[in-house]
Parts: C-alpha cells; structure tokens; sequence
C-alpha cells in the first residue's frame, strides 16, 4: 500500500490563533479515514489544510507524494464542502456538467459519470430540476455526487452525511467501501458515530489535538468500552484531566 496523506507534526490557525497542535497522519491508498470531533474541533482546518487550501503554520502536509499547497494535485482531489457551492438557477445535471468539464472530463466520459454519481446519491429523477427548487438534503447529496464525478484518486468530504436519511446513508457507504476497494482513500469529517464506525482509521480531534487515533475495533478494545462513542467521550475525559493537571 503507498501512502495517499502524510500529516507531520502540524500545527495550523489562523493568524495568532492555534487550532491544531502536534497533528500527525498517515493514510493508505484504499483507506477510508474518518475524522471526528465536536464542532470547532479543527476538522474543517485539518481537511482545508491536506487539500492545501491553508499553508501549514508548522509542520508538512504531502499528498500523492507531493508537498501541499499544489494546485497540479487539485485536479487528483475530489472534494465536497460543508457549505454547498452549487449554481441555483442551474439545474444539477448542469452542475454536474460544469464542474465535469472543469475536471478535465471530455463529454463521453462524463455523461456516464454523471448517470453513476446521480445514482449513488438517488438524484437520477431529479437531475432536471433547478437547484434553487432542490431541499437542503438534496443539495448535499448533489455535492456528494459532484465530488464523485471525477473518480478522484482521493475524495475528501466534509460532514457528507448531514441531512441525509438512514437508508440513503447505507447506499452512501455501500459505494465508499466500493471506492475504497478500487485502491482510492477516502478523507471524511462527521459528528455522527455510525458513520465513525464505518471508516477504516479514526482520529478524534478535541480542542485542536488528536486525542485517539486507529481503527474502531482497536480504540474499542484499547479503551476497555463498548462502542466507538465511549471511546470518544473516554479518551475527551483524559484529555480533560490532563489539562487539569497541566
Ligand atoms: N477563517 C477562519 N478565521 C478564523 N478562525 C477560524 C476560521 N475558520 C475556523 N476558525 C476557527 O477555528 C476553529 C476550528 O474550526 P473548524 O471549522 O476547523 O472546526 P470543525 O471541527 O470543522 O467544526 P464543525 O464541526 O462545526 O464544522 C474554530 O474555533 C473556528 O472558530
């Protein structure tokens, strides 16, 4: 297995502000990595900093074998942000469409990536639709569908599950494990423990460190709990009493 995302010794902020200290990370090409933590933890600065949208303070950040910021390796990221960046008085095969081109995808190819990508996120019905009509939940499935259209060698999605019901998540998953098994990695953010339980490899984020990092079955079994849930609250509580003793 090469490596997709090496993180060395990492802290990031902005301006005088310090929000992650002392991050390091290595992911594997076909690894599905989950980052989880409360909101304002540092996950969207971890993520914006591997994709080279944020210079690192300290620290290194190579993606693919390359130092981030690279503007070549944007066109190898497929990324789907918090916030939507969509066209509304678009429809979304029009946004597909676009963001398709501005991948580089020739017009072939890309019809056939957007039938798969509106699939996977059930938007097949709808892809004639205006975005300014789309529900927020749509939305979010459309951006996840715009981060797969290219079939990225890495796909870095921030909360993808966030309004998205249960049995459309269960598709969602189905499909990055799918990705995964191809030899892509996988680089998501969430709040929700189902979606910490499905990844390969964990790194919990708290007050801008990584306090517990590996995968689920093993932070279960090394914190002597049940679930990934009380690894988290477990490991937050040693943090907590470190800081304390600090
Ligand atoms: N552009 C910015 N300028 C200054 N501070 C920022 C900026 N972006 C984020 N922050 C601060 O950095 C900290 C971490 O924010 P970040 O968005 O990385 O957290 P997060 O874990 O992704 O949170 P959430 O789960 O709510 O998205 C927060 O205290 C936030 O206020």
């Amino acid at each position: 297995m090469s490596i997709t995302i090496q993180v060395s010794d990492l802290q990031q902020g902005y301006g005088r502000t310090i929000v992650l200290k002392d991050i390091n990370l290595t992911v594997h090409n076909g690894e599905i990595l989950g980052l989880i933590g409360p909101s304002g933890a540092g996950k969207t600065t971890l993520v914006s900093t591997i994709m080279g949208m944020l210079r690192p303070q300290k620290g290194n950040v190579t993606v693919l074998g390359q130092p981030m910021p690279n503007r070549q390796l944007l066109g190898k990221i497929g990324y789907m942000a918090q916030t939507d960046a969509l066209y509304s008085a678009l429809t979304a095969r029009e946004n597909l469409n676009f963001f398709g081109v501005m991948q580089g995808i020739r017009a072939k190819p890309l019809k056939k990536r957007i039938s798969y990508a509106a699939g996977i996120v059930n938007l097949t019905a709808d892809l004639d639709k205006f975005v300014k009509d789309y529900s927020g939940g749509m939305k979010r499935r459309l951006s996840l569908a715009i981060a797969l259209v290219s079939n990225p060698e890495l796909l870095i999605l921030d909360e993808p599950t966030v309004g998205i019901d249960p049995e459309l998540r269960q598709q969602i998953w189905q499909e990055l494990h799918r990705i995964a098994q191809t030899g892509k990695t996988i680089l998501l953010t969430t709040h929700v423990m189902e979606d910490a339980e499905q990844s390969d490899q964990l790194m919990m984020i708290r007050k801008g460190a990584a306090i517990a990092q590996g995968t689920p079955a093993q932070l279960i079994k090394d914190y002597h709990v049940k679930t990934v849930e009380d690894v988290f609250l477990k490991a937050g509580r040693n943090q907590d009493a470190h800081i304390t003793n600090d």
